[in-house]
C-alpha cells in the first residue's frame, strides 16, 4: 500500500533491512518495498532476498547499498566478470539475459504509456544477441599512474570518476582486440623509459599528458585503430610508442594521437593527428564499406546494429519494395552520421530498380548530419560503394527539416534537390540518382536516429509538415522517444514539447495542444521492437514504425 504523506519515513541511513526487489527500474536498480515506502538497490535481481544497508532517505523513496544475499532468487546468476558490482559500464550482468531483455521491452512499454499516454503499446520481445559477450567495437579508457609507478587502466567505478583497474583479465563485453591493446600501452608506460616518463592525467589539477586510450575494431574486417588522447603537444617518444603498439597488436593499422586540452569529463578534442599507419579503419555492415575516422559516430555492437538497420529498412522501405512499384521514392535520412542507413537504403533501392523495368521506381535519398567530419566520411562511404548520388545535408535536423518543408510549401518541394541545401556531388564516373519527379512533392519515408536527448521540436514539426507516410524512429533512450512521439501520434502528453506556432495551428504551440485538437492525430503507432545493442547495461534501443493512414493535409497546413 502506497505511504499517506504525512507517516514519517519507515526507514534512516545506515539501518540494515531485509529486502526482496520485485522489479528492476530504469538505470538498472533493483526495486523493493519497505513498509510501503520504495526502495533502489543496486546490484541485486528480482526474487533475490538481501540484506542492505540504507544509505538515503527521501520523501517517497530510499536507496540502499546490499550487504548479503540472504537467498538467491530464481533469475539471479553469476557474473562474468570479476569487476562487476565495483566498475560502472554493466549493471545487469547478474540478471540472466533472457529477463534482462524482458526487462528492456518492460521499459519500453512503461514509457509510452506513462510519457506518450500510448495504452497498451504494440512493443513486440526484444531482439537478443547470443552470446552477448565481447561486442563492444569501442572503448574510451581513463589511463592513470598510480603512487607506485604501476598504470591503472578500466572503467570508472559506478557515478564516480575512480578508475576501476581492470588489471590483466580484460572485458567481458568488449571486443578481445581492445584488452590487447590497453595490455601493450601498459607495458610500455610500466617498462620503456620514455613511457616511465610519461605522466597521466589528473582531472582534480588539470594535469598530466595521457588522459585516454580509444580503441576502435571493425568486427568484420578485423581492423583497429587506436587513439591516444593528450592533454599537450605529444608524448616522449610517441612515435616509437605508436610503432611498439602496431608491433604488439597486428591488427592494429593505424595509431594516432587526439589532442584534448580542455578540462572536464569529454574525451576527445578537437584534433587528432596520426603517428603511424592510417588514421580509419574500414569495416563492413550489411554488404557495404564503411571507413570510420576515431571521432565519428558508429555503432558499437555491429551485429545488433545490422539487425536494427535490417528492421528499420524493412519498415522503411516496406511491402511492395519501391523499385517494384510504379513511381518516385524518396527516403529522409536524419541524424544520419556517416551514413550507415542512407548508404543501406540507397543500396537497397538502387538493387530493387535494377530489377525491375527501366523508369520504373525512381529514388532519392537525402541525409542530414550536423558533424560535418561525419558528413566527410559518409560522402567516402558514398564513393567507397559506388552511392555516391545520395545527397548529404550538413546541419542541424532542427534547421534542415524545416527548410526542406518550407521549400515544399512553396511548391519546390519535388524539383530536384532541396534548393537551400548543400547537396553531395558524386565522382563524373558515378551516375547521380535520379531525383524525384514534379508529381511528387513529399517525402515518403523519414527515418530519425537522434542522440540521446530526441529530436528537437522544430525537427518534429516539419516532420508533420512533410507528413511522410510513414515515419520510422530508431531511439537509444525510450524516455525521449515516448516525449516525440506524444507529438507525432497527437497522444497530448504534458512531456511533450511546445509545437511552432505555425504548426500547431492557429497559434497555440503549447503542450496539449493535441488534446485541444488543433493537432489531429497524424501517425498511428505501428510497432515498437526494442533491439538489444548494450546486453549487460541499462540501456535500452528501439525502433519504432508510425503510419499516417489519413490523406497528407493539403500545402502550408497541417491542422484541421
Ligand atoms: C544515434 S547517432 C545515429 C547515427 C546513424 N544513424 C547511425 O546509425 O550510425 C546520432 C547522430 O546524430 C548526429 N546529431 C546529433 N544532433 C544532431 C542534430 N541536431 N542534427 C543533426 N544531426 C545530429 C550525431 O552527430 C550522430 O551522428
Amino acid at each position: 500500500m502506497a505511504r499517506q504523506r504525512t507517516q514519517p519515513a519507515p526507514l534512516e541511513p545506515g539501518q540494515v533491512v531485509e529486502l526482496e526487489p520485485h522489479g528492476v527500474a530504469a538505470g538498472g536498480d533493483a526495486v523493493a518495498r519497505y513498509d510501503g515506502m520504495v526502495v533502489f538497490v543496486p546490484w541485486v535481481a528480482p526474487g533475490d532476498r538481501v540484506r542492505a544497508r540504507v544509505t538515503e532517505v527521501k520523501r517517497r523513496f530510499a536507496r540502499a547499498q546490499p550487504v548479503a544475499v540472504v537467498a538467491p532468487g530464481p533469475h539471479r546468476v553469476e557474473p562474468r566478470c570479476p569487476f562487476f558490482a565495483r566498475c560502472g559500464g554493466c549493471r545487469l550482468q547478474h540478471l540472466a539475459y533472457p529477463q534482462q531483455l524482458a526487462w528492456k521491452r518492460q521499459m519500453v512499454i512503461d514509457a509510452l504509456e506513462r510519457i506518450a499516454r500510448i495504452p497498451s503499446p504494440p512493443v513486440a520481445e526484444a531482439v537478443g544477441m547470443d552470446p552477448p559477450w565481447h561486442y563492444r567495437n569501442k572503448a574510451a579508457i581513463p589511463v592513470r599512474r598510480l603512487p607506485s609507478g604501476r598504470v591503472a587502466m578500466g572503467f570508472f567505478a559506478a557515478g564516480t570518476h575512480q578508475v576501476v583497474d581492470m588489471g590483466w583479465t580484460g572485458c567481458a563485453i568488449q571486443h578481445p582486440v581492445i584488452d590487447q591493446v590497453i595490455a601493450a600501452l601498459r607495458r610500455w608506460l610500466e617498462e620503456d623509459p620514455d613511457g616511465r616518463a610519461t605522466s597521466t592525467y589528473d582531472e582534480a589539477r588539470h594535469e598530466g599528458l595521457l588522459r585516454h586510450l580509444v580503441v576502435r575494431v571493425g568486427l568484420r574486417s578485423g581492423e583497429a585503430l587506436a587513439g591516444l588522447v593528450v592533454n599537450g603537444d605529444g608524448l616522449p617518444g610517441e612515435d616509437r610508442l605508436a610503432r611498439y603498439l602496431r608491433r604488439e597488436v597486428p591488427a592494429l593499422v593505424g595509431v594516432v594521437k587526439n589532442v584534448n586540452r580542455r578540462p572536464g569529463n569529454t574525451i576527445l578534442g578537437p584534433e587528432t593527428h596520426p603517428l603511424d599507419g592510417r588514421p580509419w579503419i574500414v569495416d563492413r555492415l550489411g554488404g557495404l564499406r564503411f571507413r570510420i575516422s576515431l571521432t565519428s559516430f558508429y555503432q558499437v555492437n555491429p551485429i545488433q546494429a545490422e539487425r536494427l538497420y535490417r528492421l528499420a529498412l524493412d519498415h522503411a522501405l516496406g511491402e511492395p519494395a519501391p523499385g517494384a512499384r510504379d513511381g518516385d521514392f524518396w527516403l529522409i535520412d536524419a541524424y544520419a552520421g556517416i551514413g550507415t542507413l542512407a548508404l543501406l537504403a540507397a543500396a537497397r533501392l538502387r538493387a530493387a530498380a535494377a530489377r525491375h523495368r527501366p523508369g520504373a521506381g525512381r529514388w532519392r535519398v537525402t541525409a542530414i548530419e550536423v558533424v560535418p567530419e561525419a558528413v566527410a566520411d559518409a560522402r567516402i562511404n558514398a564513393a567507397l560503394n559506388g552511392l555516391a548520388g545520395v545527397e548529404f545535408l550538413t546541419g542541424s535536423v532542427e534547421e534542415v527539416l524545416p527548410r526542406l518543408a518550407a521549400a515544399f510549401r512553396r511548391g519546390e518541394g519535388g524539383q530536384g534537390r532541396p534548393p537551400a541545401a548543400e547537396a553531395a556531388t558524386g565522382p563524373d564516373d558515378d551516375p547521380p540518382v535520379p531525383a524525384a519527379g514534379d508529381d511528387r512533392r513529399r517525402p515518403d519515408v523519414i527515418i530519425l536516429d537522434p542522440p540521446r536527448k530526441g529530436c528537437d521540436p522544430a525537427a518534429l514539426a516539419a516532420c508533420l509538415e512533410l507528413a511522410p507516410r510513414r515515419i520510422v524512429y530508431v531511439s537509444c533512450n525510450p524516455v525521449t522517444l515516448a516525449r516525440d512521439l506524444a507529438v507525432l501520434c497527437a497522444t497530448g502528453s504534458p512531456a511533450a514539447p511546445p509545437l511552432p506556432a505555425a504548426v500547431a495551428g492557429s497559434g497555440t504551440g503549447r503542450p496539449g495542444a493535441a488534446r485541444s485538437g488543433h493537432l489531429r492525430s497524424r501517425y498511428r503507432l505501428v510497432s515498437v521492437r526494442p533491439v538489444d545493442m548494450f546486453p549487460h547495461t541499462a540501456h535500452v534501443e528501439c525502433l519504432a514504425l508510425l503510419q499516417r493512414d489519413e490523406p497528407a493535409p493539403p500545402t502550408g497546413r497541417t491542422g484541421e
